[in-house]
């Protein structure tokens, strides 16, 4: 039989692998059916490996295309496409002169001709063409302002959206009377598809008065040319597009149970919306932990408890670390001295904030292994050192980058 840690790690693997572009785009793409001319444009983080995986799935029926992705993040040509790589998250040169292309080859489609469009996570900044009145030193500026002032990425994108001729449903405006087929791989949570990179093909929710007001709350500052901008409205239906999502949190978390429960767990998913600070997250995880050991209740043994989401650091100390690892760290400070327990949580992109581990997993046993090595579980979360704390104990997860970016998965296992 296999222990509970390996059984926790198996069921991670297996949800992550899930989500992998390649196997999500080609699936979308066996049932879907093309009349006219399929042109292919592709932004985002994942834009390369999405790019090529519908070539894969559709070889020659794919015209002309373009991949805008992140520096570094594309991975060679792909025969008949342009790869083009461009700043992110600031966006810069690059940005403007690849979107330019991507609109060029989309000019005078007929109704009968597809734009199959692949959206990933980071394409607010590689995609974007600015509306008169804005400049790219203007976007930077406002950009750099908004990603340091605390507001959320649906905030943030509805003000980027009202500077934009391709965001919040613009760039399916702009392709008309060609139909927009859009495969997404969400990063944000609650799959809002009009936020996601900023929904270039998604009729927009949000407004101009929305967006001066998220500039007026984060006291960010633009010029009076700017904010007549930021007074025209975006698209708010479009008759020109069909979406797919292809990958979320969401399928993470249901592959994740379904796993569990293939292993003998009854698997509840306890939510896809996790966005809480990841300590207290795991304290909170760790109470659900020891209400199931003590009284088998709200779940029955032997169970998997999933959760999806991304939550938060307010750092403080000076040690290294990421929110996967925080919330593992104080999870196992509240589980400390349980049997069979073990909580999990990871970033499905493989990379935990600024180091090589994805996340951790810790037991029963973790606070016990930590004080055999001389350390102080406390001492290292007042400094948020948790990577220096799950090495030392071996309860890292290192996956190296995944090529997938779909939030985190938080799991319990309890038998
Ligand atoms: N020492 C630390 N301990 C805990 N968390 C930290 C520490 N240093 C940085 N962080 C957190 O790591 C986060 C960045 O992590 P990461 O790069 O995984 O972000 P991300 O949201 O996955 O990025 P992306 O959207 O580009 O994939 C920061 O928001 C910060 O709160
Ligand atoms: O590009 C963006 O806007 C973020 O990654 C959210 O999708
Ligand atoms: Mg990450």
């Amino acid at each position: 039989m296999s222990s509970i840690r390996e059984d926790a790690l198996y069921i991670a693997n297996e949800a992550i692998n899930a989500v992998l572009p390649e196997n999500a785009v080609i699936s979308a793409l066996r049932s879907a059916e093309f009349e006219g001319g399929v042109i292919l444009i592709a932004i985002g983080k994942a834009a390369w490996r999405m790019a090529s995986a519908a070539k894969e799935a559709l070889g020659d029926k794919i015209m002309k295309g373009v991949v805008i992705t992140k520096y570094h993040h594309s991975l060679g040509e792909i025969e008949g496409i342009e790869v083009y790589e461009a700043g992110h998250p600031v966006p810069d040169e690059n940005t403007l002169k690849a979107t330019e292309r991507a609109l060029e080859v989309t000019r005078n489609l007929s109704e009968k001709d597809t734009v199959l469009f692949l959206v990933s996570g980071g394409g607010s900044a590689l995609f974007e063409s600015l509306r008169e009145g804005v400049t790219l030193g203007d976007l930077a500026n406002i950009t750099k302002q908004l990603l340091n002032s605390g507001a959320n990425i649906v905030e943030i994108n509805a003000v980027r959206k009202h500077l934009s001729r391709v965001k919040g449903g613009g760039f399916a405006s702009l392709v008309q009377p060609a139909r927009v087929f859009s495969l997404v791989l969400s990063d944000v949570l609650g799959d809002r598809l009009d936020s996601i990179a900023s929904g270039p093909a998604y009729p927009d929710s949000s407004t101009s008065e929305e967006a001066l007001n998220i500039v007026r709350k984060y006291g960010i500052s633009i010029s009076e040319r700017v904010k007549e901008v930021l007074a025209l409205e975006t698209p708010k239906a479009l008759n020109n597009v069909e979406t797919k999502i292809i990958g979320s949190v969401s399928k993470v978390c249901e592959v994740a149970a379904r796993k569990a429960e293939s292993l003998g767990y009854r698997a509840k998913i306890l939510t896809s919306t996790l966005d809480c600070e990841a300590r207290e997250a795991g304290t909170f995880l760790a109470a659900i932990a020891r209400e199931i050991c003590e009284f088998n209740s709200p779940f029955e043994k032997p169970c998997a408890v999933v959760l999806g989401g991304e939550t938060v650091v307010h750092v403080k100390g000076s040690g290294k670390g990421g929110r996967n690892q925080e919330l593992a760290l104080s999870a196992a400070r509240g589980i400390k001295g349980l049997d069979n327990t073990v909580i999990l949580s990871v970033g499905t992109d493989g990379t935990d904030g600024p180091t090589d581990a994805a996340g951790g997993i810790v037991d029963g046993t973790t606070v016990e292994r930590l004080m055999e090595k001389g350390m102080n579980i406390d001492d290292f979360l007042d400094n948020n050192d948790t990577y220096h704390a799950l090495r030392a104990i071996d309860d890292l997860i290192i996956t190296g980058p995944t090529g997938t970016n779909v939030n985190d998965l938080i799991l319990m296992l309890i038998r």
